[in-house]
């Protein structure tokens, strides 16, 4: 088996022996014309990283590097069993929920002069410690602490340990290779490796590897060392939205059955069928919209292979997914607990 199967070749084998869930070619492509207009806007482009969203980091240095590794390590299952109780974060004077109060605790403990985004720090950080750094401000705990405390405490060793306590020295590593850097994210931290057996084959999703290389990229604004030469051949990141996205905009479908497991709120389990199917289905998707998105584009004479990737239509159907919650709501998200996403 191969040591780590492309994402891209594991989506097409699953879409092609997809059972309940499936690519709607001519949904595809309506989707691609109706973000033609905006794919050539600032919103879709790399700068909305920062200006789009408050809590990111502004500056391009080593610390900020280092805050997107935290984050994208911590970066999984913030849904919540009732939606009406959920895991949420007040961070001045704001309440942020889902992804969002991750990040909202994050800032929270930094300006409480904890080193969270530290690899000395979180390396060690007790049960406790990462319980109050992660304090809820409802009722409701963030999912999954104890899985938390372990891959921080793992991943903040392996970085002490092999990159002198600093991502950034690990993305030096890549050579300004958004491939190579995802390759030595896979092979330093297991937390990372995203992937299922489908159909006897061993395939991958590597949603938090690749969300770290695309992060990396745009809190680097896409220069110097977040130069990426190849940071196209990242596919979308396969998380609870996309999917549920897609079937908004009618460019992938949920068999009648897998429907009612998904409004009955199901918890499948990772790597089970249905949970494959979504996800590789929605990375194949994606993958048909840019290619034609970038064929609408070049029959006007115009190459926008610099402008348009995976990474940047994952980017704004993800935000688009939070901006459009109340008309989505009758389509049900699927619910794993687990740390890939
Ligand atoms: N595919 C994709 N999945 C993403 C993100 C992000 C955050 N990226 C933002 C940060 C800067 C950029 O500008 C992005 O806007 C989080 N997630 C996933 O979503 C889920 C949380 O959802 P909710 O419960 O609604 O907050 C969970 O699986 C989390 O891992 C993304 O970008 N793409």
């Amino acid at each position: 088996m191969e040591a780590f199967p492309s994402p891209l070749e594991s989506a097409k084998f699953i879409a092609a022996n997809s059972k309940d869930v499936s690519v709607e070619e001519e949904g595809a492509r309506r989707v691609a014309e109706s973000l033609f207009d905006k794919a050539s806007s600032e919103e879709f482009g790399l700068a909305g990283w920062k200006s789009l969203h408050e809590l990111n980091p502004r500056d391009a240095g080593e610390e900020a590097v280092g805050w997107v590794f935290l984050v994208d390590t911590l970066n999984f299952s913030f849904w919540s069993e009732r939606e009406e109780q959920k895991y949420l974060v007040k961070y001045k004077g704001k309440t942020y929920s889902g992804y969002w109060s991750l990040c909202a605790a994050v800032n929270r403990a930094l300006d409480d002069g904890t080193p969270i985004t530290s690899a000395s720090y979180f390396a060690t950080m007790t049960l406790d410690q990462v319980r109050h750094v992660f304090r809820s401000d409802t009722e409701v705990p963030i999912p999954l602490l104890e899985e938390r405390h372990r891959v921080l405490n793992e991943s903040g060793t392996v970085l002490l340990e092999k990159f002198g306590g600093s991502f950034l020295t690990c993305v030096k590593m890549s050579e300004k290779s958004a491939q190579k850097l995802l390759h030595l994210v896979l092979e330093n931290f297991p937390s990372y490796r995203d992937e299922a057996v489908f159909e006897k084959k061993k395939v991958s999703f590597y949603k938090r590897a690749q969300i770290l290389v695309a992060d990396t990229w745009s809190v680097l604004e896409g220069k110097g060392d977040g130069f990426f030469d190849d940071i196209s051949s990242l596919t979308i990141f396969a998380d609870y939205r996309i999917p549920q996205v897609l079937v908004h905009l009618k460019a992938m479908k949920y068999s009648e059955k897998l429907m009612k497991k998904l409004r009955e709120g199901t918890v499948f389990q990772s790597g089970d069928r249905e949970e494959v199917e979504i996800r590789g289905c929605s990375i194949w998707c994606c993958a048909l919209i840019c290619k034609h998105l970038l064929e609408l584009y070049e029959k006007k004479g115009q190459d926008m292979r610099e402008k348009i990737n995976a990474v940047l239509l994952d980017y704004y159907l993800w935000d688009y997914a939070r901006e459009h919650r109340a008309e989505m709501k009758d389509v049900p998200f699927h619910r794993v607990r687990c740390i890939y996403y």
